[in-house]
């Protein structure tokens, strides 16, 4: 997305905001609320080999393939990243972020921390990445039955795994708690409006501060 200071025909490269968190912890509602918000945010959508939910959308939340299909995607090169997350298959399309980047569009990320660490190999300085803790393990499973999108075994299986995710926290830029979703909202864009002002994603810094220091006075 371009910024107020542009104007330069230097490109600044898209943001690439990662949000990663134990499964109940919210990122899917904080990303769709960024998305709607519209911000200058697009949706990277991933492929996966789990079985759809009721409520998601081919091609929407997920691209759904099967484990052939995958392994086919994988082997020719066109996953950015990919990891198998509780028991399958989830990965990053590589065309759409590739050519987000390059064009300077800011796209987010709703990936776990295997995903996470191979993006920042890739393209460190393009990543900014949260993670979103829930204010207590209780809650946390409170809020996987009240979403009722998984069976009990399937629930029971991502809450065994949100404490190994857990201790991926240091790994992130930031850590936000999703207690009070508004607030935890707040910090999200508060994240990103920061982010947007670093000097090296404004290349038109450089015309200004030229337009500037060449001003008569
Ligand atoms: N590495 C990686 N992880 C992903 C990708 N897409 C989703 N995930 C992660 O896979 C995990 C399970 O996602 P999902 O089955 O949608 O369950 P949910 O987190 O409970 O909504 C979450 O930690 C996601 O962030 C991806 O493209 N790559
Ligand atoms: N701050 C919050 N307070 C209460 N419920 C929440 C909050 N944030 C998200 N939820 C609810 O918790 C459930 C899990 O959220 P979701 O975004 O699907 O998590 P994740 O994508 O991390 O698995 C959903 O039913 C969602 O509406």
């Amino acid at each position: 997305m371009a910024t107020k200071d542009t104007g330069s025909s230097i490109k600044r490269r898209g943001l690439m905001l990662v949000l990663s968190s134990p499964s109940g912890a919210g990122k899917t509602t904080i990303a769709r609320n960024l998305i709607e918000s519209n911000i200058g945010f697009e949706m990277s959508v991933s492929v996966t080999t789990r079985p759809r939910r009721g409520s998601e959308i081919e091609g929407v939340h997920y691209h759904f393939s099967n484990k052939r299909e995958f392994e086919s995607l994988r082997d020719n090169g066109d996953l950015l990243e990919w990891a198998e997350v509780h028991g399958n298959y989830y990965a990053t399309p590589r065309a759409p972020a590739e050519l987000a980047m390059a064009e300077g569009r800011d796209m987010l990320f709703d990936i776990d921390w295997q995903g996470a660490t191979q993006l920042k190999q890739q393209m460190r300085a393009d990543i900014v990445s949260i993670f979103i803790l829930p204010p207590s393990m209780g809650e946390l499973k409170a809020r996987l039955k009240r979403r009722a999108e998984d069976q009990d075994a399937v629930i029971d299986q991502r809450l065994k795994n949100a404490r190994d995710e857990i201790e991926h926290w240091t790994e992130y830029d930031f850590v936000v708690i999703n207690d009070d979703l508004d607030r935890a909202f707040q910090e999200v864009t508060a994240i990103v409006k920061a982010e947007r002002l670093r000097r090296d994603r404004r290349p038109g810094l450089f015309n200004f501060i030229s337009g500037l220091l060449a001003e008569k006075i």
